[in-house]
């Protein structure tokens, strides 16, 4: 049997703009995914996903003799619950070379879902590791980061890039440009987060915006000045000037919801935050719902959070340096 867990995490700057080539600066965060993995003697997979609804739930499925999922839930719940557990066992019986191998999984995590930090390449990432080593095989990091970022492509159908997946793999602040990862040097960042209790789908969001970018091009523009700000933001992180920092933030923020990603809820919180004097504020990932990232080293934006209507749960996050790992 083994454990290994991954980080999930907030985007300084550049999600959507990453996936068309843009450069990307996502920040590891002390949150993180657990995943359990023990060799069964058939062919087959038990997931048991604690903290995919409100109760968790369990289904075995799989195998010659498998066939379906044998569970007495929404269909679309054991899609949600299998798609990046599935895509992560296939790459380790890739890596192994043990196509037949079967597996009893125990998925625990601290990172909400579908909320923007990063969920999915975090139990991705963590899965490839321990089901591989469970298999015998030790993968490095980049090596997790690679079958990583080929799991989440082919579960959001294409709308992926590699920062999500290299970020949780490698730990810390990174950079992501097409296929160029790399890590960067971070001053220390005062993260606030916050959650509005919501969720985006990842997948559709990313089309919408291709959608926008195909259409109209002040929208592709958008893309290009995300990219162009993204530039910016990492000499404002080498010099560790946070107020320039803060001010990028709020500029990457207007640019995403220029593209549609926002929501009501989202910019209720990244004013509130601005209002309590956060640096600068905005939604991290795919948008929708889900969360927004504050700098503010002072605890007013985290109080002002969690007296917000309509913002369920506020927390400061640590820069995580420690990539995907076996506990
Ligand atoms: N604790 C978990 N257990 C099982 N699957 C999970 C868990 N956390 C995340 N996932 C998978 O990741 C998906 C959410 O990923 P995504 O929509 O990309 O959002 P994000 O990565 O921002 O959290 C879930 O629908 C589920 O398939
Ligand atoms: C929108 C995007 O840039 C980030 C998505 O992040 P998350 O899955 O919402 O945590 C998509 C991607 O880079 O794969
Ligand atoms: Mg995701």
């Amino acid at each position: 049997m083994v454990t290994a867990s991954a980080p999930g995490k907030v985007y300084l700057f550049g999600e959507h703009a990453v996936v068309y080539g843009e450069p990307a600066v996502p920040c590891a965060i002390d949150r993180r995914a657990r995943v359990t993995v023990e060799r069964r003697a058939d062919d087959h997979l038990r997931v048991h996903a604690e903290d995919l609804s409100l109760d968790g739930f369990t289904v075995e499925y799989g195998g010659t003799t498998g066939g379906d999922p044998d569970v007495d839930v929404p269909q679309s719940l054991v899609e949600a619950a299998t798609g990046y557990v599935d895509a992560a066992v296939e790459q380790a019986r890739d890596a192994a070379d043990a196509p037949d191998a079967g597996f009893d999984i125990t998925i625990e995590s601290e990172i909400p879902l579908g909320a923007g930090l990063g969920s999915s390449a975090a139990v991705t990432a963590a899965g490839i590791y321990a089901a591989a080593e469970e298999l015998g095989t030790d993968l490095s990091t980049d090596e997790v980061a690679e079958r990583a970022y080929s799991a989440e492509l082919a579960v959001q159908e294409g709308n992926a890039s590699r920062a999500d997946t290299f970020c949780s793999a490698t730990g810390g602040a990174v950079r992501v440009e097409g296929d160029d990862c790399r890590s960067l040097d971070a001053p220390e960042l005062p993260f606030v987060v916050g959650f509005d209790g919501g969720a985006g789908d990842t997948g559709a969001l990313v089309s919408g915006v291709r959608e926008l970018k195909n259409s109209y091009d002040f929208a592709a523009d958008t893309v290009a000045a995300v990219g162009d700000l993204v530039r910016s933001g990492e000499d404002a992180l080498a010099a560790g000037d946070l107020e320039e920092l803060g001010e990028l933030m709020d500029f990457n923020h207007g640019l995403l919801s220029a593209l549609g990603v926002s929501s009501r809820s989202l910019d209720a919180m990244v004013w509130a935050a601005r209002d309590a004097g956060a640096l600068g504020a905005k939604l991290t990932g795919a948008g929708g719902g889900g969360c927004v990232v504050a700098l503010d080293e002072s605890e007013e934006t985290e109080t002002a959070l969690r007296y917000l209507p309509g913002c369920e749960e506020t927390f400061r996050a640590e820069l995580d340096t420690e990539g995907v790992h076996v506990e």
